[in-house]
């Protein structure tokens, strides 16, 4: 249970990383476009057709696109047609020359924006794409309207594999570096939620994880039961062997739990001998069976020593609660009952 609630950052840092990507759209396509609207019409001579038309064309495209991801919130296929556009602009600019054939000189920016639009993997492939249709339409002049000099081929092609080398390096330390603060980051989490001694979680998972995943997917839990166990006279055991033999049995009874509970429950370590049992899709009368089933397991094992066998049992208070605002609520009242069960004569389930 605890990694999917660990996928909440994650999932930010994917918010964020799409956030970029929206954000390196909206530049590409109203800030581009803008510039191709009137270099387009600045280029508006009859000999000069071909060019307005690549720029009005792409300009538009760039628009439309922009246009349907405001309206459908499709960020990745918005993505993958702007890169397409990218590639055909480039392309069709080289083809034609652009104004005095200076349309090498407009190609430098693309390989940055097919980087921020597709992400590594994606961007090194369609650059080298590009690179390589670039490379022979250059080097095979029939191919192409404009007329470049053989120098200033080579010298932009070069050029250019040095400004995709640089991207990719850059792009790639970025998400290496993105993904080690992450791991850095849910490591310090899983730390700060973490019972160090039983290796359960503690109560700031509470807080920090259980309520908002039960605030934010409440299907996946309710209705959900609570069990609160607190061992007897454990005090009298810690007394008699010892702490580390009181941190033993500790131990052992996180274990008790761990294999009792099914893989989508959680035990959590509340206090000093006191732990609460969360299980999703629980009626009460079920997890008073769970509890009951636990409880009778405490006599068969074996607590302190294999030689001494100190009788360890627990009380048990049970509640159920179907939305996130009960959630406390439901924890006091199975504290009630665990008191109940304590005052009762202990070693046995109520509520
Ligand atoms: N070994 C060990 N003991 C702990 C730890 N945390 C709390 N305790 C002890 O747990 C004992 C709790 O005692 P009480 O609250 O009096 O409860 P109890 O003796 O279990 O009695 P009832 O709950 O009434 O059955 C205290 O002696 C604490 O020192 C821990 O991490 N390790």
């Amino acid at each position: 249970m605890t990694p999917s609630l660990n996928q909440k950052r994650s999932q930010q840092s994917q918010h964020i990383d799409a956030r970029r990507r929206h954000h390196i759209l909206a530049f590409v396509s109203y800030i581009t476009s803008a510039v191709m609207f009137i270099y387009g019409f600045k280029n508006l001579h009859a000999e000069l057709w071909l060019l307005p038309l690549i720029l009005f064309i792409t300009g538009s495209c760039f628009l439309v696109n922009v246009l349907v991801y405001q309206a459908t919130k499709k960020l990745q296929r918005a993505c993958t047609i702007e890169a397409l556009l990218v590639g055909a602009f480039v392309l069709s600019l080289v083809y034609q020359g652009g104004h005095n054939n200076t349309a090498l000189y407009w190609v430098f920016p693309f390989p940055a924006i097919l980087f921020g639009l597709l992400g590594v993997r994606h961007a090194l492939i369609s650059n080298a794409f590009l690179v390589l249709t670039l490379a022979v339409m250059l080097f095979t002049p029939d191919l192409i309207l404009a007329e470049y000099k053989d120098a200033e081929t080579s010298r932009f092609l070069a050029s250019l594999i040095i400004v995709i080398i640089v991207c990719w390096i850059n792009d790639h330390y970025r998400e290496r570096s993105h993904e080690a603060m992450e791991l850095l980051q849910q490591s310090k989490e899983l730390q700060a939620n973490t019972d160090a001694l039983t290796g359960l979680v503690n109560r700031r998972f509470l807080d920090s994880s259980l309520l908002p995943a039960l605030a934010q997917q409440s299907d996946e839990f309710f209705p959900l039961a609570v069990i609160m166990c607190d061992i007897d006279h454990f005090k009298r055991l810690n007394d008699q062997f010892g702490h580390d033999v009181g941190d033993e049995v500790l131990k052992s009874v996180a274990h008790l739990f761990q294999q009792n509970l099914r893989q989508q429950d959680i035990a959590c370590r509340t206090g000093g001998e006191e732990f609460l049992l969360i299980l999703p899709h629980t009626s009460a009368i079920d997890a008073r069976k769970v509890a009951e089933k636990i409880r009778l397991q405490f006599p068969q094992q074996r607590w302190v020593t294999n030689d001494t066998n100190y009788p360890v049992t627990a009380s048990f208070g049970v509640a159920e609660c179907n939305q996130t605002e009960q959630f406390y609520e439901a924890v006091k009242l199975a504290d009630q009952q665990l008191y109940q069960a304590k005052h009762q004569g202990r070693n046995q389930v109520c509520g």
